[in-house]
């Protein structure tokens, strides 16, 4: 396997432990986590059964696979499956992404050093620069690239023709793919959040990898608060691993996960300080909003993108905040998962009146 890839950037708020982005050092210990083919991997039933039809029948014909994009959030296994899917084609794998691929030459160098059949992961593919998506357009219908050589009226076009070869592209916004790139994928999988339950059959697969004693209540608790993603379900494993080495005699019970989790601050529903903080000023200060997302992002310190981009996602998944278009409001779920009540509803009530705008 190689790796073309930068590391991937952070948010302000990159570090939190319920953050689905990786940085380089978890990618190295998610790497002894990931299942090994179709049939380990946990979850995501309908992707499954498709990808292994698209296989089985190119590994009948003798073929390589089609081109493969595979949507979804971070952390639900889009590399993991790239991998599986070179491993369940005996093929080797090269792993790179759309914002290591800034110049059409780069994807050029890469295209070329392709053996027959090899699978190219290219995540983030909806962050590759223009002229490298105009060259992927060719190499992925005609395996063919025309590299450029000179400049101005005395450039010519060398054609460069490419072994035949499996482009798995991953993206966290299908809908950003312009529609030339998407329609030259033969299969769209698109993946789902995880179920607690599938959840839990990832944890105990994870415990039983890493030695970690869990009880089914353990696996229960830390699954609940692992936001349906299965790198932040691992993740919260290893911290509880942690705890219950330190602090017990090492079994992972329901109390074990629920006390080692309190420690670092993710709550029963899988909201840490940033999400609650963002939750408790929009109820104790603005009386539930509507409240404008700067003034919000002033009230608990942080910037008005580490609000929207950070905290704001899953608490709308959630449905514990909604944003409207006089600003952002808490629904009933929010007072109620923070234990407040909320203030009546009358017409002098600071909720109705959308006076907290920004
Ligand atoms: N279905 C699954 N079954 C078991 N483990 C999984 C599954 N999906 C993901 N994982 C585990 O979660 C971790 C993250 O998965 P992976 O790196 O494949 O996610 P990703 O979607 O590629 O994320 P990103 O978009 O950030 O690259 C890995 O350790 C992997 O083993």
């Amino acid at each position: 396997m190689n790796w073309d890839d930068e590391a991937p950037t952070t948010t302000p708020a990159g570090d939190r432990l319920v953050g689905a982005a990786a940085d380089r050092e978890e990618q190295a210990v998610e790497a002894a986590l990931r299942p090994k083919d179709l049939e380990e991997f946990v979850g995501q039933e309908r992707v499954r059964e498709q990808l292994d039809l698209v296989l089985k029948a190119a590994r009948q014909r003798n073929a390589t696979a089609d081109h493969v994009l595979l949507s979804g959030a971070p952390g639900l296994g889009k590399t993991t499956l790239s991998m599986i899917i070179a491993a369940e084609m005996g093929a080797p794998i090269r792993i790179t992404s759309g914002p290591a691929i800034q110049h059409a030459g780069d994807l050029a160098a890469i295209l070329s050093s392709l053996t027959e059949g090899e699978v190219l992961f290219l995540d983030e593919i909806h962050r590759m620069s223009r002229p490298a998506e105009e060259m992927l357009y060719m190499a992925m219908e005609d395996f063919r690239v025309d590299v450029i050589v000179g400049k101005g009226p005395g450039a010519t076009a060398i054609p460069l023709e490419l072994p035949p070869f499996t482009l798995v592209g991953a993206t966290t916004r299908a809908g950003l793919l312009p529609p030339p790139l998407r329609d030259r994928f033969g299969f769209t999988g698109h993946m789902e959040f995880y179920a607690p339950a599938e959840l839990e059959r990832v944890i105990h697969r994870s415990a039983r990898l890493l030695d970690v004693d869990i009880e089914a209540d353990g696996a229960a608790e830390i699954a609940g608060r692992s936001r349906g993603t299965p790198r932040i379900a691992n993740r919260l494993l290893r911290r509880v691993r942690d705890y219950a080495q330190v602090k017990t005699d090492g079994v992972v019970t329901r109390e074990v996960a629920a006390r080692a989790l309190a420690v670092y601050e993710v709550d029963a529903r899988g909201l840490d300080r940033l999400d609650r903080a963002v939750l408790t000023a929009l109820l104790k200060l603005f009386g539930g909003g509507p409240v404008g997302l700067s003034t919000l992002a002033v009230a608990v310190g942080e910037e008005r993108e580490t609000v929207e981009e950070v905290a704001e996602p899953f608490l709308v998944r959630e449905g514990l905040l909604a944003r409207t278009p006089r600003g952002r409001i808490a629904t009933p779920a929010a007072w109620n998962h923070l234990g407040l009540v909320p203030p009546q509803q009358s017409a002098g009530a600071p909720g109705q009146q959308g006076l907290f705008g920004g």
